[in-house]
């Protein structure tokens, strides 16, 4: 799905490396494909809102090499769902995700292959940030490393009670690499994000909303007996942002990420080509037409 008319041509396709960065998609792919284990598994709904679960469970759902690929095929996907609408990213097993496979990390240790695992992961995440979807990260558990800078790849993120998000790169002698660090500025501010980075903060939901991270908590079943699953309330949290037509949905996610992303005046052109695809269109004739009231 290409984000907007005027989005500069390496970020229409989503990317923000190509070749002439240096980047060779399927090179790197290669080397990934080595370090295998874990799944990334995507299920479109017919209420529009697709899972991608995180599946690793006896390495804490740890990207391997191979999930990263799976990541970056179900992301493409995504892209070309028109049906689509929202998006909840989990993990398997009660959860989230510890961040990169300790074991590929130490095969790749290089200065060369890290660069390239880092353009690779930069990208999936990128293109996943900037689907025509609202998103939400549901975390349960623990959300480590990686796992944490997937949770800012994200529009929302709902924790569970119990649950941590933890930007631990520091104690790894790191800092984030797959677009987590600059994410992470745009949801928190600098001062939150550097204390979070810094001190490897452990954040659980109550410091996660007080800050601006995180957008809901959940009760999980230990906590409140016959609460939902978890999976059900993100569901129900997030169908209030998805209620309605696709093409309204997706144009919704679009004007925001143009907002976001562009500087004003590009911001506003793009609004304008985006609202020109909605004006007239099935469901703003169908409104007209019923005459509805907003009370
Ligand atoms: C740019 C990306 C930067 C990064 O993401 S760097 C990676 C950051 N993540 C980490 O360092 C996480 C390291 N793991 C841990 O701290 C702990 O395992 C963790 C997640 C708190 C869970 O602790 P426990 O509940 O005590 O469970 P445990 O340690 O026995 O783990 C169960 C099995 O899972 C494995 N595991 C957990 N995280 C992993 C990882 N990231 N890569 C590879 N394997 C991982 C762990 O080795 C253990 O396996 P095994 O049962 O010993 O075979």
């Amino acid at each position: 799905m290409s984000v907007s008319p005027r989005l500069p041509q390496r970020q229409r396709s989503g990317c923000v490396y190509s070749s002439i960065h240096g980047f060779n998609q399927d090179e790197i792919k290669e080397k990934l494909q080595a370090f295998h284990g874990g799944s990334i598994d995507l299920l479109k709904q017919d209420s529009g809102i697709a899972v991608l679960t995180i599946n690793n469970p006896s390495r804490m759902n740890a990207f391997s090499g191979s999930m990263m690929i799976d990541l970056e095929e179900r992301v493409s996907q995504l892209e070309n769902w028109p049906e689509g609408k929202g998006l909840i990213v989990q993990g398997a097993a009660e959860t989230f995700c510890s961040g990169s496979d300790l074991n590929a990390v130490r095969a790749i240790s290089n200065q060369q292959d890290g660069m390239k695992m880092c353009m690779f992961m930069q990208n999936a995440l990128t293109r996943l940030l900037r689907l025509p979807l609202i998103s939400v990260a549901l975390v349960e558990g623990r959300a480590l490393g990686g796992g944490a800078e997937l949770t800012t790849a994200c529009d929302f993120r709902l924790m569970a009670a119990g649950s941590v998000i933890q930007f631990v790169h520091k104690h790894m002698g790191l800092v984030p690499g797959w677009g987590g660090a600059a994410r992470l500025v745009h949801l928190v501010g600098s001062q939150n994000a550097l204390k979070l980075l810094g001190g490897a903060v452990k954040v659980d939901p109550e410091l996660g909303v007080n800050i601006g991270l995180v957008d809901g908590v959940l009760e999980g079943h230990q906590k409140a007996e016959g609460a939902a699953p978890l999976l059900q309330q993100a569901e129900n949290w997030l169908s209030r942002y998805t209620k309605g037509p696709a093409p309204v949905i997706q144009a919704v996610k679009k004007v925001v990420l143009s907002g976001r992303e562009l500087p004003l005046s590009e911001a506003l052109r793009t609004e304008k080509d985006i609202f020109g695809t909605v004006w007239g269109a099935p469901a703003n004739l169908e409104a007209l037409a019923s005459k509805s009231k907003h009370k």
